[in-house]
C-alpha cells in the first residue's frame, strides 16, 4: 500500500468546523490537520493525532465495504464509530488495526504507518476485535500471562497487572476457569484485559458492549473512562446510541462505506434532540416504515 490517493473531502460528508476542546495542541481538526494559528501563522507542530486515515478503501468482490474514507482523531478522545448494519465499521477497524489489508489508503497511529511499521504500531495499540478468538483452553489468568509475555512485559509486571485487571473487571473468582467456559460478557472482559495489559496508547474496540449485562457494562465503562482520563484514546464501534452519547466526546457516523459526519459529539448531534435522532436522519433511516406488514400481529386469529 502506498500513500493515500484520496485526500479530498468525501462527497456527502458533513465538514465540521475546527475544534480545540481546551487541550493545547490537542483539538480536533477537520480535513487535513491544518496547523495554522490565529492570523494564519504556522504554529509549532503539535503531537500527531491518535489516528489519521486518508483515502481508505476496501472492496469484497462487487461490494465496496469502505469507499475511501478520511478521519483524524486527536489523542485522549473517547470516540464512537456508529453506523447501520453493513456500514463498514468492522472492515474499517480491521484495516486500521492491521488485521485486514486495505486496497488503498493510508492509516497512521500516533504518526506511525500501520502497514509499513507494524511492529511499532502494534506495541502502541490494544484491540478487542469482532468475534473475539481467544485461546479457549487457557484459564483467564493464563491467557493474560501468555499475552503479557508475548508483549515482552517482565513476569512481575504481567503478574501484578493481571491481578489488578482481573480484580477491577470482577473476574478474580473466574481466573482459573478455562476461557471456553466463560460467558459472553466474561469473554469481553478478559479480551479487554488482554488488550489493556501492555498499557496501549490507543484502544480499538469492536462492539465491546454487545451481549454484556448492565453490571458488566458498567464495569467496562469505568475501566475505559479511567483509561481515557489518564490520556489514553478509545475508538469503539457500537449500535447503542445512548451509550455512545453518554460516553463519547467524538463521533464518526458511517453509512454505506462512507463517513457521513464526524467530529465532536455536540456538533454531529447538531440541532437534533438526541444522537439517535441525528443518526437516523444522517443515515436516511428516519424514512423507514413497517406499513407493509399489515398481516403481522399477535391478536386473536
Ligand atoms: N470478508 C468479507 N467478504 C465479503 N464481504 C464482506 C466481508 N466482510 C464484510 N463484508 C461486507 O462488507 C460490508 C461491510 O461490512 P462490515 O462488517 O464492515 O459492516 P459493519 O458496519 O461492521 O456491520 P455490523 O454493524 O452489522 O457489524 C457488508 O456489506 C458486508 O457484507
Amino acid at each position: 500500500m502506498g500513500e493515500a490517493r484520496g485526500t479530498e473531502p468525501e462527497a456527502g460528508s458533513r465538514r465540521l468546523p475546527s475544534y480545540d476542546g481546551g487541550r493545547a495542541g490537542g483539538g480536533w481538526q477537520a480535513g487535513d490537520g491544518d496547523r495554522a494559528g490565529p492570523g494564519g501563522r504556522q504554529g509549532p507542530p503539535g503531537p500527531p493525532p491518535a489516528l489519521r486515515v486518508r483515502g481508505l478503501r476496501k472492496r469484497f468482490g462487487e461490494q465496496e465495504a469502505v469507499a475511501g474514507i478520511d478521519l483524524e482523531l486527536p489523542a485522549g478522545r473517547f470516540a464512537g464509530l456508529v453506523g447501520p448494519n453493513g456500514a463498514g465499521k468492522t472492515t474499517t477497524l480491521s484495516m486500521v488495526t492491521g488485521l485486514l489489508r486495505p486496497d488503498e489508503g493510508l492509516v497512521q497511529i500516533v504518526g506511525r504507518d500501520v502497514w509499513s511499521d507494524p511492529v511499532d504500531v502494534k506495541s502502541r495499540i490494544g484491540v478487542l476485535p469482532e468475534g473475539l478468538r481467544l485461546f479457549e483452553r487457557l484459564s483467564g489468568r493464563e491467557l493474560l500471562t501468555f499475552t503479557g509475555r508475548l508483549r515482552g512485559l517482565p513476569v512481575g509486571d504481567v503478574d501484578l497487572r493481571a491481578t489488578q485487571l482481573l480484580d477491577v473487571l470482577d473476574l478474580t473468582g473466574a481466573q482459573h476457569k478455562l476461557v471456553v467456559d466463560y460467558s459472553t460478557g466474561m469473554r469481553k472482559k478478559i479480551g479487554l484485559a488482554a488488550a489493556l495489559l501492555h498499557n496501549p496508547e490507543v484502544l480499538f474496540l469492536d462492539e465491546p458492549f454487545e451481549g454484556v449485562d448492565p453490571v458488566s457494562a458498567q464495569v467496562i465503562r469505568g475501566v475505559l473512562v479511567r483509561y481515557t482520563s489518564s490520556g489514553g484514546t478509545v475508538v469503539f464501534s457500537s449500535h447503542v446510541m445512548e451509550l455512545v452519547e453518554s460516553l463519547c466526546d467524538w463521533v464518526a457516523v458511517m453509512a454505506a462505506g462512507r463517513i457521513v459526519a464526524h467530529g465532536p459529539l455536540a456538533e454531529v448531534r447538531g440541532g437534533a434532540a438526541t444522537l439517535q435522532d441525528a443518526f437516523l436522519s444522517l443515515v436516511g433511516a428516519d424514512r423507514g416504515t413497517a406499513g407493509d406488514l399489515d398481516w403481522l400481529g399477535g391478536g386473536p386469529k
